[in-house]
C-alpha cells in the first residue's frame, strides 16, 4: 500500500488485525465485528457486555505467556535451599556474544554507519522509555539525564531528529523538554511535524497548528474518532483494576496503558482478565504488549512505522537516495519502525532493514529477536551513539 494511500483512511476497514493470534485478540471476539470503517459516536457502547470470562482465555490466547516473556531480567536466578545467586554470567555472555554477531554493535560498528552515511542527509528518531531514559518502577519518574538530554539536542542541531513514543506527546514532551525536536506520542497516532514539503500535509487529519513557541507545525491525529472511546474504556480500566495492589493505568489520550511491573506475579492473570474482560467489548480497540505493559489502542493500519514515514515525507526526505534514517529503540512496538517502509521512484524499500536506507538500532542487554539491524545495550551506549553522530557531523563540516 502506497504512503499516500494510506493517508486516505488510516482506519482498518477489517476491524480485528489479520494477525490477531500475534496480538491476542480472542477469536471469539469476532462475533464483536462492526460492519464499515467509521465509528458514529454512541454506537460503539451499545454492544451488550458479555459475562467475565474465565482465567483461560488468558491462558489460551498467549497473554501471560507475552506478559511473563516482557521485559526478563538481565541474569537468572539460582535458588538454593539457603540462598540465592546469580546464575553463571558465562553462560550468559556466551549467549549474548553469539546474539551479537546477529546484531552486531552500533557503536562498534560505527565507521560502516559512517562510510554510508557520508554525503547523505541523516534523520534520527528516537524511543523514549528503555531507550533515552532507564526502566523505572514508576512510569511518572521516568526521567532522562541532563547528559543524555544535551546529547540529543546536539544531534538536533545537526539532523532532523523526532522522538517516537508509546506516551501521550504532551507527556514525551513535558519529559524530554526540547523545542527543537518533532514528536510523535501515542505510539505515532499523535505527531506533531514540520509544516509539510508533501502531500502528507493535505489528509484531513492533518491541520496546521502552533507549537509551543508559536512556530506553526502540522498536527497529524489518524485516531481523532476514537478519544471518547480511549476516554471511556480508561475510566472502566481504572475502576476494574484499583483493588489489584500495584497496577497503573496511564492516559494517553489515543491509546492507554495498563502497567503491572509492580504487580505481585500471582496476580499477572488477574489483571490480563480484567482488561481482557473488557476488550471484549471493544472490538475496535487491540491489545499490544510493551515492557510490564498492557498497551490498549484503536485498531487503525498506524503504528511507529507508519510515524516514521510520515515524518520523513513531512521532512521532504522520501523519494530519496539520498537519506539515511536511524532509528533507535528497546521495545515491541519499535519492531513496527525498524519494518518501516519509505517509497522511491514509486518502488518501495524497507527504510531500516535494508543497509544503504537506514539503520535499526535495537537496545537491549538481552538476546532477543528483532527487525533491527545494529544493537546497543543500553541508554548509556545510546548516549555515545548519539555523541558520536555529533563528533563526526562536526569533524565533516570543519
Ligand atoms: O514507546 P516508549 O516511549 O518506549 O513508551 C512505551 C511505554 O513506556 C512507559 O512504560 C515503560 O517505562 C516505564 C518507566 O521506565 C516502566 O515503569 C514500564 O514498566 C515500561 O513499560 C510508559 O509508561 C508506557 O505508557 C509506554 O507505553
Amino acid at each position: 500500500m502506497e504512503l499516500k494511500s494510506n493517508h486516505s483512511s488510516p482506519v482498518l476497514t477489517d476491524p480485528i488485525p489479520v494477525n490477531n493470534s500475534r496480538l491476542g485478540i480472542h477469536s471469539n471476539l469476532l462475533s464483536y465485528q462492526q460492519s464499515g470503517g467509521s465509528l458514529s459516536s454512541g454506537k460503539y457502547m451499545t454492544i451488550p457486555r458479555k459475562k467475565p470470562g474465565k482465567l483461560e482465555d488468558v491462558w489460551s490466547n498467549g497473554w501471560l505467556e507475552a506478559m511473563r516473556s516482557s521485559s526478563p531480567p538481565r541474569k537468572r536466578l539460582i535458588k538454593d535451599k539457603d540462598f540465592t545467586i546469580e546464575a553463571a554470567a558465562d553462560d550468559f555472555d556466551i549467549a549474548y556474544c553469539s546474539w551479537m554477531i546477529k546484531y552486531p554493535s552500533a557503536l562498534k560498528s560505527f565507521d560502516q554507519i559512517l562510510k554510508n552515511a557520508k554525503n547523505k542527509k541523516v534523520a534520527v528518531f528516537l524511543d523514549y522509555d528503555g531507550t533515552l531514559s532507564p526502566i523505572v518502577d514508576d512510569p511518572d519518574r521516568a526521567f532522562m539525564s541532563d547528559s543524555m538530554r544535551s546529547a540529543v539536542r546536539d544531534v538536533a542541531k545537526y539532523f532532523p531528529t523526532a522522538i517516537i513514543s508509546g506516551r501521550s506527546r504532551d507527556k514525551v514532551y513535558e519529559l524530554v523538554g526540547l523545542t527543537e525536536l518533532y514528536y510523535a506520542g501515542s505510539h505515532g497516532m499523535d505527531i506533531m511535524g514540520p509544516v509539510s514539503h508533501a502531500e502528507s500535509g493535505d489528509h484531513p487529519n492533518c491541520i496546521r497548528s502552533t507549537d509551543q513557541q508559536g512556530k506553526e507545525v502540522n498536527l497529524f491525529q489518524p485516531a481523532r474518532e476514537f478519544i471518547p472511546m480511549i476516554d471511556e474504556v480508561l475510566k472502566t480500566l481504572v475502576e476494574n483494576t484499583k483493588d489489584i495492589k500495584g497496577a497503573n493505568v496511564e492516559n494517553h489520550k489515543f491509546c492507554t496503558s495498563v502497567h503491572y511491573r509492580n504487580v505481585e506475579e500471582k496476580n499477572w492473570p488477574t489483571i490480563a482478565q480484567r482488561v481482557h474482560d473488557i476488550l471484549k467489548d471493544y472490538p475496535r480497540l487491540r491489545l499490544t504488549h510493551g515492557r510490564k505493559v498492557l498497551e490498549i489502542r484503536p485498531v487503525i493500519d498506524w503504528n511507529k512505522g507508519k510515524a516514521v514515514e510520515f515524518l520523513l515525507e513531512s521532512l521532504g526526505l522520501s523519494d530519496r537516495d539520498d537519506v539515511l534514517a536511524i532509528y533507535i529503540g528497546d521495545d515491541k512496538t519499535d519492531e513496527d519502525a525498524f519494518k518501516a517502509s519509505k517509497y522511491n521512484s514509486n518502488s518501495r524499500f524497507t527504510v531500516f532493514r535494508e543497509r544503504n536506507l537506514g539503520y535499526g538500532i535495537l537496545v537491549s542487554s538481552v538476546p532477543k529477536e528483532s527487525n533491527a539491524f545494529f544493537s546497543v545495550r543500553d541508554p548509556s551506549e545510546v548516549k555515545k551513539f548519539l555523541k558520536a553522530l555529533v563528533t563526526w557531523k562536526k569533524f565533516e563540516k570543519a
